[in-house]
């Protein structure tokens, strides 16, 4: 395992920003870190490069202890920060020679990531422009060339998309799968769309706490499963419908159930004999599929 975060505990104040956060990322398969805002993210993050110190847990990074020994660990990690903080009046290839010397970098080494970065990053026609210059996406190309400089093995990249056109969006996208195929590679969203664009693992936080961990294709299956929605005149019951699967009001309140099922034509039938054996008056049943968008609120509500 490249990266393995166990049972970190970080507190603000009273505030228990992360409670035992505990998963592991594996090289060429993205992990989507999602979260709503506020659930812990960056600060998972920032504890992973050693940019804040955690009150608990522990961070294994290429099998070293990251929290014991930030600086032997930090050559191994690039880091894209959420803010993406850049020296406005630096040039590109300034600023890249600049970060690529703070890694140790120099002399032909240094010329030649220099070039295969701009090269990646499709920033060599803008390498001689100040960053300040730079439109946002580009702006996001300067960071994620900084973050990979070095040709660090683990890349941890905090809301890399946040604010891109859609165009912006796709590029960046591509760049971070081309990224990440000999790579660990974890990025924090909140954007479910975007954990189904590149993404092959997910791990779901909220409030500071774990609510799931699992592969994209497992979370595509569950999202798979079958809803009905049962509207009548009549205020209907849970318990009616709790051998079928997990049951809720929906948003009509107790005049519409959401059943959750995983035979949809039996349980269609048992819907219809509790219409009939309650003598209800049916206004509306419908079956649908839920989405990851569905999956990812009911996780975080
Ligand atoms: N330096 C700090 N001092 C006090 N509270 C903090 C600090 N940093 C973060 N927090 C709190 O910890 C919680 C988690 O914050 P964090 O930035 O990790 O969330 P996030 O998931 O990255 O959110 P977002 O998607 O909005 O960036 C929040 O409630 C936040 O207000």
């Amino acid at each position: 395992m490249s990266l393995v975060v166990s049972q970190l505990c970080k507190n603000y104040g009273s505030q228990k920003a992360l409670d035992e956060v505990s998963f592991t990322a594996v090289p060429g398969r993205i992990l989507g870190f999602l979260g709503p805002n506020g659930a812990g993210k960056s600060t998972t993050m920032k504890i992973i490069t050693g940019y804040v110190q955690a009150d608990g847990g522990a961070v294994q990074v290429l099998g070293k202890d990251a929290l014991r020994n930030p600086k032997i660990v930090s050559p191994l990690i690039g880091y894209l920060p959420e803010k993406n903080p850049l020296y406005q009046d630096m040039y590109v290839k300034e600023f890249l020679e600049f970060s690529g010397g703070l890694y140790g970098l120099k002399g032909k080494e240094l010329n030649r990531r220099l070039g295969e970065m701009l090269e990646k990053t499709g920033l060599t026609p803008e390498q001689h422009k100040k960053i300040g210059q730079l439109s946002k996406g580009y702006q996001q190309r300067v960071g994620l060339a900084k973050a990979l400089i070095h040709d660090p093995q683990v890349v941890i990249l905090d809301e890399p998309t946040t604010g891109l056109d859609p165009n912006q969006l796709v590029e960046i996208r591509k760049l971070i799968q081309e990224v990440a195929v000999e790579k660990t590679l974890i990025l924090s969203t909140h954007i479910m769309q975007e954990v189904e664009a590149i993404c092959k693992d997910v791990v779901i936080i909220n409030k500071g706490k774990i609510k799931a961990v699992d592969s994209l294709e497992n979370f595509q299956n569950q999202g798979n499963q079958n809803q009905l929605s049962l509207e009548t005149e009549e205020a209907l019951e849970l318990a009616w419908f709790e051998n079928l699967g997990k049951v809720e009001f929906g948003p009509k309140g107790n005049h519409q159930v959401l059943i959750q099922v995983d035979d949809p034509q039996l349980a269609r039938k048992v819907v219809m004999s509790v219409i009939n054996e309650k003598g209800l008056n049916l206004i509306n049943l419908n079956q649908s599929k839920k989405n990851l968008e569905d999956l990812f609120r009911d996780i975080t509500q």
